[in-house]
């Protein structure tokens, strides 16, 4: 990741000495060539890639899935707004989510997206009702939960039958039986995603054997399924030299599992296209010796960066700079918030680092500033595109004014 930035030629500390820190950066030539990437490997394959905004909604990065001929898998009506002011078309825009508010599906509707991925016979039944009030016929995949283990994180992992989402295959079948129930809806397609940052090939095909064995039977029954969505899940290299599945594997097993299947195949990619393409600094605000342990006290905290905090999540962290023979040190790098989860890393050897130092916090392009807050009541960081050696800043930091917005005294009270 680095290497990429400094083949860009961008100086991460002239940035952060203009930009301040905490900063997120991006780089653009790295999301497209995981976009490049994930295309070529579908060359041949009627497929669209509907990018999970969830990842990291920053406009600047909608645009350029949308250049790209991106998609959008969105799970809210902030999501959808977010993609079509992007430019992403509805047209290509999926819905997915296990709770979708009946104003998100009448906004989804009047902009007519693609497809709605439903979990539940309620949530049918509530489509049913707002396309018919609209004298529309909303398109609809049923996510299938497969029952299988994804073999990641168990807060990430989504595709187990004690899991909220989707339905067993039971249930899918009688919805089909049924169809005429919900006239207003086209049940006509099949829809999956067993879980996050998957590092192994073999629980996604077991997934999509299932899957594809239950359109193989829907297909005999004659129910014609336009529409099969695989999900999202690719995993990431956090740690350097870690192993992730190479996206020719991904779509190599796609194409084996659903062999014959002629409709669409929609691909709900988040993190693969962003997380390695972008990066975190932060500050060095001092070395502390404990009684027990060196911490280094850094500007960024668990609200700019959750991951760690809340999965203990591996991130890779690099001192900026040349290490001119500074010994290796171990270190528990924390940021400033007021919780002992506020933990970057633990024991980890870096070199001797001071008051001042920049660090850089890797593989933060995917769920990191779109699951930042401001806890504590620290104002959300910048966030920065990079490209050839240039940098736009594509999200001003916070002013506490900005923060504080929208928060008021009591002293309007109505009765209720
Ligand atoms: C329905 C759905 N699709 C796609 C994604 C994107 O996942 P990832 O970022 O792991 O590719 C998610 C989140 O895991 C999701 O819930
Ligand atoms: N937020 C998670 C991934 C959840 C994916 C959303 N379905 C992460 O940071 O790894």
């Amino acid at each position: 990741m680095q290497d990429l930035l400094a083949l860009d030629g961008v100086d991460l500390a002239s940035v952060a000495a203009r930009e301040g820190t905490p900063l997120h950066l991006y780089s653009a030539t790295a999301i497209r060539q995981r976009i490049d990437g994930l295309q070529s490997a579908l060359q041949g394959v009627d497929a669209t890639i509907c990018y999970a905004v969830k990842a990291n909604g920053n406009h600047a990065i909608l645009q350029l899935m949308a250049k790209s001929g991106v998609g959008a898998d969105i799970v809210s009506a902030g999501e959808l707004r977010r993609a079509l002011r992007a430019g992403i078309a509805p047209s290509k825009i999926v819905f997915s989510g296990v709770g979708k508010r009946e104003d998100e599906i009448a906004q989804a509707l009047e902009a007519g997206i693609a497809r709605f991925n439903v979990e539940s016979r309620a949530e049918l039944d509530l489509l049913q009702r707002l396309a018919h009030a609209r004298g529309v016929v909303a398109h609809a995949a049923v996510r299938i939960n497969p029952d299988v283990d994804a073999g990641t994180h168990a807060k990430i992992s989504t595709g187990k039958s004690e899991n909220k989402f989707g339905v067993a295959v039971a249930e899918a079948r009688q919805w089909f039986t049924a169809q005429a129930q919900w006239p207003a809806v086209r049940l006509d397609g099949l829809h999956m995603h067993i879980g996050s940052q998957i590092l192994e090939l073999e629980p996604i095909r077991r997934a999509l054997q299932r899957l594809a064995r239950f359109w193989r039977e829907l297909a005999l029954a004659g129910h014609a399924i336009a529409s099969i969505d695989v999900g999202g899940g690719l995993g990431v290299r956090y740690r350097q030299g870690e192993r992730a599945i190479d996206a020719a594997d991904y779509v190599a097993a796609i194409r084996d599992a659903l062999a014959g299947f002629d409709g669409r195949i929609v691909l709900e990619p988040g993190r693969y296209l962003v997380a390695e393409a972008g990066l975190l600094l932060a500050r060095v605000l001092h070395a502390k010796q404990g009684s027990e342990r060196t911490f280094l006290v850094v500007d960024a905290a668990m609200n700019d960066l959750l991951r760690p905090s809340l999965y203990d999540a591996w991130h890779d962290i690099v001192r900026v700079g040349d290490d001119n023979g500074r010994t290796t040190t171990t270190y528990d790098v924390v940021g400033p918030v007021c919780e002992t989860g506020d933990t970057f890393a633990v024991a980890r050897g870096l070199p001797r680092c001071e008051a001042g130092d920049l660090l850089a916090i890797l593989a933060t392009g995917a769920y990191g500033a779109s699951m930042a807050s401001t806890y504590n009541s620290r104002p959300l960081a910048a966030e920065v595109l990079v490209e050839h050696g240039r940098y736009a800043v594509v999200r001003r930091r916070q002013t506490l004014d900005e923060m504080l917005a929208g928060e008021q005294a009591a002293t309007h009270w109505e009765t209720a």
